[in-house]
């Protein structure tokens, strides 16, 4: 028999927090050992660094991308030029180039 675990957290960066409430931050880019959120779940979102709950997001998609087909929309997405965002994913991911794109909506 196979059992599903199904992820019910997931947490951010502090410095995201605010890009996220407001809404202009609507998908992170995550590695291979976070790309188990499941589409259509609900997950409490705390902060990496306090682990202090801050909001709820629905999962609306899970999809694959290369570290060089990210985009400019990517980055909109994120509320970052396309160079920040490369930035922030070598920092966090070096090396890393299979990554997936986690698309949420805000639960209000
Ligand atoms: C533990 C961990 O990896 N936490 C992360 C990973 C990524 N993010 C943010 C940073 C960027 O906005 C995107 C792209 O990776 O997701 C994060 O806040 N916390």
């Amino acid at each position: 028999m196979s059992s599903t675990i199904i992820p019910m957290e997931m947490t951010f960066f502090s410095r995201f927090e605010s890009d996220i409430l407001s809404g202009k931050k609507t998908i992170t880019i995550r590695d291979e050992a976070e790309s188990y959120y499941v589409p259509g779940t609900t997950v409490d979102v705390l902060t990496y660094e306090e682990g202090r709950w801050f909001c709820r997001l629905n999962i609306l998609t899970v999809e694959p991308i290369a570290f060089n087909d990210l985009n400019d929309f990517h980055a909109q997405q994120e509320n970052m030029t396309l160079p920040e965002l490369k930035a922030v994913i070598n920092d966090i991911y070096p090396g890393i180039e299979k990554l997936y794109v986690v698309n949420y909506a805000l639960v209000k």
